[in-house]
């Protein structure tokens, strides 16, 4: 099948979150597995696109409103990420160093999902599937079902993937006309509580929806900041597939970023060894377990209780235990873990940034990996943990609940609790002390988790059913 995927983020190429990671990989195996998947994502001014050598694939015109723009299409030569690799240029709205946070990305996206549309639409032939992730691309499918431009397209299946509810990209009324000229009588599609609302209308309009893990599709329905009824009403369409890990990428055996690699049979002295230059790099001792959270700094991951839960944590272990941060987001948040620092050398440190590098050293290094999330539609870091033979603490939510058992469980290996809270997270941290204390079990947990298996083969299948079934 050929499968067009259409994301604002990929990995290596941009990257702020899981979003990137999933798109840098389920591409790759959906390829390994025969099928033929491509990718197509803004150009943003990034490394890759300055280390990388591109061909001119398309140049076009358009426009959101009565905004014209040329736009470029440019593939990446030698398609080393094991897929196809399609950028798109959009002189002074795309070509920008970050990827998100502009007072603009309203226009930004739209231009984005226009200028991909117009592109198609110039194909001699048509893709089998158009797969679209989260709300920066989910008004393709109401664009080719119900613009006039875009007719020929109507009939070309849509699959739109959740990877996070909470972000809708809601735009104005008065924006409207970004969208190309519509069929009036499809309106209703576009509107949520007196919103345009592009998330809830590529959930109308896309032929399947997909959420990347069982258990957030069941919250969706309760839970999914303001589209609880939406997701109720459209369930016979939602399939929940939990992401995979890239293991070219995340395996401490193979893993470039690490110093010194291991197995399930050398954890031990391999974690030892990356734990001792983590710790010496963040001034932070050795002897003590070793506790991290790696993340964005957001209200969605519960990183507000982070100070408060971790200088509870600190009294009341007495300072048998180490934490260390690896994040940016809230400035109010960053600005109070900072603070933190002074107070507690030895046993606290905190890095405010993205480092794509140090965070493979830190799972490698750290004994217990935290993710209090509110939400956490699957969970990325939790996995890659587990294959590092980091322990994870995790809340009871979403993907964590369907990835991590509690130690308490029979054959369990992680540590669950129920509440974001400074309460729940301390007594985890008690419960993590104890574990760490006991050294043959944690061995066992180690080796455990380390031969779960997280690959994508699996995953891959699950979404090739899901194109199948909606087969013209
Ligand atoms: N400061 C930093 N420095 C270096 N690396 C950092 C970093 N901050 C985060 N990362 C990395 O970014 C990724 C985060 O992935 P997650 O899946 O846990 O969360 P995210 O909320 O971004 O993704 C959303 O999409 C994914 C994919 O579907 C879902 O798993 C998830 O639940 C959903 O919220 C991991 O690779 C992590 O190592």
């Amino acid at each position: 099948m050929e499968i067009l995927h259409v994301s604002a983020e990929c990995y290596p190429v941009a990257k702020a979150g899981g979003l990137g990671d999933v798109v840098g990989a389920l591409p790759k195996y959906q390829n390994k597995m025969g099928h033929q998947s491509k990718v197509v994502m803004p150009m943003y001014r990034t490394k890759f696109l300055y280390q990388n050598q591109f061909d001119v694939d398309f140049k076009g015109r358009t426009h959101i409103g009565d905004y014209w723009f040329d736009f470029t299409i440019i593939r990446e030569k030698t398609r080393k990420l094991g897929f196809d690799l399609y950028l798109v240029d959009i002189n002074g709205l795309l070509d920008r160093e970050r990827i998100y946070g502009y007072h603009d990305d309203t226009e930004r996206f739209m231009a984005f999902q226009v200028a991909v549309i117009n592109w198609i639409n110039h194909w001699e032939h048509k893709p089998d599937v158009i797969h679209c992730h989260d709300h920066h691309t989910a008004m393709i499918p109401f664009m080719i079902q119900h613009c006039y431009e875009y007719n020929r397209l109507a009939n070309v299946p849509t699959v739109l993937t959740i990877h996070n509810a909470q972000y809708q990209g809601w735009m104005g009324w008065d924006k409207s006309n970004y969208i190309p000229a519509w069929d009036p009588w499809k309106g209703g599609l576009l509107e949520w509580k007196n919103t345009i609302n592009p998330l809830a209308c590529g959930i109308r309009c896309a032929w399947k929806v997909t959420t990347v893990s069982w258990s957030y599709l069941d919250e969706l329905k309760y839970m999914s900041n303001g589209l609880e009824a939406l997701f109720e009403y459209e369930k016979g369409k939602c399939v929940g597939i939990l992401n995979g890990i890239d293991a070219e990428v995340w395996d401490p055996a193979t893993d470039p970023m690490i110093s010194t690699g291991y197995n399930p049979d050398t954890v031990e002295e391999g974690k030892a060894a990356s734990k001792k230059s983590l710790c010496a790099e963040f001034e932070l001792d050795e002897q003590n377990p070793l506790i991290v959270f790696i993340g964005r700094l957001v209200g969605e991951k519960a990183a507000d209780i982070l100070p408060d839960a971790i200088l509870s944590a600190l009294y009341s272990m007495q300072g048998k235990v180490n934490f260390l941060i690896l994040g940016s987001g809230e400035p109010h948040i960053e600005w109070q873990l900072n603070q933190l620092k002074g107070h507690f050398p030895g046993n606290y440190n905190v890095f405010i940034g993205y480092d794509e590098a140090l965070s493979h050293r830190i799972y490698a290094g750290a004994d217990f990996l935290l993710m209090p999330s509110r939400v956490e539609p699957c969970g990325l870091n939790q996995m890659y943990a587990m294959k590092y033979g980091t322990v994870p603490m995790v809340r009871n939510t979403g993907g964590l609940r369907d990835t991590v058992t509690d130690m308490g469980d029979w054959q369990g290996w992680g540590i669950r609790f129920n509440h974001a809270s400074v309460g729940d997270v301390t007594y985890s941290v008690n419960r993590a002390v104890e574990a760490f204390a006991d050294k043959e079990h944690l061995h066992w947990m180690r080796q455990h988790m380390m031969s779960i298996d997280h690959s994508w083969e699996n995953s891959v299948q699950q979404y090739i059913n899901v194109y199948q079934s909606i087969k013209p």
